[in-house]
């Protein structure tokens, strides 16, 4: 590793000092017989001047190098109050690691070509920053995750059945046998808290989804937790915290980076508990209040969710959904056999569902009665029946879809910004 210094470690204060920095040619232009150069680096930009009176060799290969170049400059730090940083280094030095003489990416580039050249656009600060943003977000929910007793696992992602309908199931050959890529760690999960009781999985999620929303990826990464003994509310309560903390934390140490996407941070500071809570029933009286045309029974989509997000200036949780329009193994709700034990978490300001959560149904018979109401076969779950079978508890966990909790912090236009390498219906590739 060269002994260089970072662009964000260039400090006016530092101000004759010789410095070494290594990184990319972010912005160039000449004036008279000067170059100036913003050089780029992942921890920001700083600008370098190169005078030819200073060394006639270093400004001429300054001359020569083009946008995102790679490149090694030393020079004298001088503070400057019109250099973006307020600092500048007066370079003596250059060495141009590779040039570049037409980097593809232009200011008029489209959003299409932009995720054709993927693999290029992650040169950019913006998409570095939401990067930033999005591992921050998963280094606050380890610390909350840590220091509330949650253990890590790591579940299978080859597995033999559905968890969220077989519709959106990717289908591979497994030698002579039929495997699936993983819709959600959950039933492993919910193995895993007969040993450890609170257990959580960061892995990634496949949907053979074909509808093109700008919620949806067919490869997504998934946060999931299931906790032995706790039912509904418990974890409801445990999904407001994380994620208060996710989101709380995460403008204390990457504030900068949000405010590059939003200037109004005031849903992310409301963020706190307890988040509010509406029912089904009262989320469809308030779209039947707003001219949605929306029957009891049904279920809300991305628009029906964007209206009710309306009403909300913090992420909010939707509780006691009909049976009909949810998963099989969903607790039945004593109180209304017409509903299940779930909540949704959503995001205000449009993005809705964030969050799917639900109490598992924890009896043997009526497990089996469901599969078999919403027509799959037992015997294809005859694991997952047996942990209903040997000290069966009451348990309850949710999933929280990452790239949907960054696009609603960064107020992302898709969550396919949110990702390092977009997966979609149309896009495989790169
Ligand atoms: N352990 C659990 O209880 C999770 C449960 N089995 C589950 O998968 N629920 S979910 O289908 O609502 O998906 C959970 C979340 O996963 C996200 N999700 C779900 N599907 C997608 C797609 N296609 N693209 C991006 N994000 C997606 C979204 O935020 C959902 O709220
Ligand atoms: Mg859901």
């Amino acid at each position: 590793m060269i002994d260089k210094i970072y662009c964000a470690d260039v400090q006016p204060d530092m101000e004759g000092k010789r410095v070494k920095l290594a990184g990319w040619v972010y912005r160039k232009r000449e004036v008279g017989k000067k170059v100036f150069i913003v050089l780029r680096d992942s921890s920001g930009i700083v600008q370098t001047i190169f005078k030819k009176e200073l060394s006639e060799e270093a400004y001429a290969e300054a001359k020569k190098v083009g946008i995102e170049s790679s490149i090694i400059v030393e020079g004298t730090v001088k503070a400057d109050p019109r250099a973006p940083t307020g600092v500048e280094i007066q370079a003596d030095k250059i060495e141009v690691v590779q040039n570049v003489d037409f980097f593809p990416i232009t200011k008029d580039a489209s959003e299409e070509f932009l995720l054709d050249v993927r693999h290029l656009h992650l040169h950019s600060p913006k998409v570095a920053s939401i990067m930033k943003v999005k591992a921050t977000m998963m280094q606050a929910a380890r610390e909350w995750l840590l220091q509330d007793g949650w253990y890590e696992v790591f579940p299978p992602i080859l597995v033999t059945g559905a968890v969220e309908g077989g519709a959106t199931l990717f289908k591979l050959k497994y030698f002579d046998r039929t495997a699936y890529l993983s819709q959600s760690a959950q039933l492993y999960l919910e193995a895993a808290i007969f040993g450890l009781e609170k257990v959580w999985s960061l892995t990634p999620s496949f949907r053979a989804e074909k509808s093109r929303t700008r919620r949806h990826l067919t490869e997504f990464w998934h946060l999931e937790l299931e906790a032995a003994w706790m039912d509904l509310w418990d974890i409801m309560k445990v999904e407001e915290e994380l994620v208060s903390y996710m989101v709380q934390r995460t403008l204390e140490l990457r504030r900068s980076e949000i405010e590059t996407f939003r200037k109004d941070l005031t849903t992310l500071k409301n963020a706190v508990p307890p988040f509010p809570r509406v029912s089904y029933d009262e989320a469809i009286d308030i779209l039947q209040s707003k001219g949605v045309e929306i029957e009891w029974g049904e279920d809300m989509g991305a628009d029906e969710e964007r209206i009710l997000t309306q009403e909300f200036e913090a992420p909010f949780f939707v509780y006691g959904y009909p049976k009909g329009i949810k998963a099989f193994y969903m607790k039945e709700d004593p109180e209304d056999p017409r509903k299940v034990l779930a909540a949704d978490m959503l995001a205000p300001e449009g993005y809705g569902e964030v969050i799917g959560g639900s109490q598992r149904e924890d009896s043997y018979d009526k497990l089996v009665q469901r599969i078999l109401e919403e027509g799959m076969k037992p015997e294809d779950y005859e694991w997952y029946l047996d942990l209903r079978k040997y000290g069966s508890v009451p348990h309850s966990g949710f999933g929280l879809g990452l790239e949907r909790l960054v696009a609603w912090v960064l107020k992302l236009d898709h969550v396919r910004w949110a990702t390092l390498f977009p997966r979609t219906p149309s896009r495989l590739y790169p």
